[in-house]
């Protein structure tokens, strides 16, 4: 059978744990199939990143009419964009850009800036599902995020600002809280003991934009891709790729 189309808009991450490497497994792991457009070229490895080359916006704009004129998508994950006018592009074809999924990467794990807040702004009024941690939630509303409470009113701010759904991820302490269709979940995921989390955001948002392709009601998306980044979390624990936080299994399965 034909594989549902999710198209991937982000930046490449050299070191092949997070970005558009991350996302591209992620959809061949969860049976989509990945088509991508690279917004910024990442010189980076476990340790941290080392170079940002922005690709220029017509060529961003080319890929991206490239993957439209020729594919029906069924979802858009969009990580990495680093420029205001890619958040731009982004929204003038955002009507045929279907269940899409935004994360606002602003920090890597490793603590690296990859973009500017602004960068993400306009998109952040749009009728999208939102998935930012609670650096990228705080840095959105502009106040500190500590506990799950404080998620779930940065959540509902959000989503007062335009988001259809909004997921603000807690790491390590595995608790996420989901916020659609006025009420508020707390998922309770299981804590995964490891130092090999790199990639963690972008393999959930991904997920979470294949389980939409296949169907998913958001609150059921945004469950299975949990399980999925806990289950690719448990893969790659003992994993020893590189000196820094590696990497996720995402072949698990
Ligand atoms: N150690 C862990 N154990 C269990 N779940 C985890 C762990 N670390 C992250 N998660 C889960 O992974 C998902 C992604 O969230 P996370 O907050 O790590 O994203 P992120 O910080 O944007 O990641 P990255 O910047 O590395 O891509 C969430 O569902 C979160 O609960
Ligand atoms: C290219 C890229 N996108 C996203 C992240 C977030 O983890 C990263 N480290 N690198």
């Amino acid at each position: 059978m034909t594989p549902p189309v999710v198209l991937t808009i982000a930046g490449s991450d050299s070191g092949g744990g997070a970005g558009i490497q991350a996302d591209l497994k992620t959809f061949a792991a969860l049976g989509a199939f990945g088509v991508s457009v690279i917004t910024a070229v990442t010189a980076q490895n476990t340790l941290g990143v080392t170079a940002i080359h922005p690709i220029p916006i017509d060529v961003v704009a080319a890929q991206l009419d490239a993957v439209l004129d020729d594919f029906p998508l069924a979802a858009v994950k969009v990580g990495m964009i680093g420029d205001p006018a890619v958040a731009e592009l982004i929204l003038d074809r955002a009507d045929r850009l279907p269940n899409l999924v935004v994360d606002p990467v602003l920090v890597a794990t490793s603590g690296a800036r990859l973009a500017e807040t602004a960068s993400v702004a306009p998109l952040v009024a749009y009728p999208c599902l939102l998935t930012p941690n609670r650096h990228e939630a705080a840095a959105l509303v502009g106040r500190v995020i500590e506990t799950a409470e404080e998620m779930a009113v940065a959540a509902d701010e959000l989503v007062g600002r335009g988001a259809r759904a909004v997921v603000v991820t807690g790491s390590e302490g595995a608790v996420d809280v989901l916020r659609f269709d006025g009420t508020t979940e707390v998922l309770r995921g299981e804590p995964v003991r490891t130092e090999n989390n790199h990639g963690s955001g972008c393999t959930f948002s991904s997920a979470i934009a294949v389980r939409l392709a296949a169907g998913d009601p958001v609150p059921t998306a945004v469950r299975n891709a949990k399980s999925y980044v806990t289950a690719a979390l448990l893969g790659g624990r003992d994993w020893r790729l590189g000196d820094g936080p590696g990497p996720l299994d995402h072949f698990v399965f």
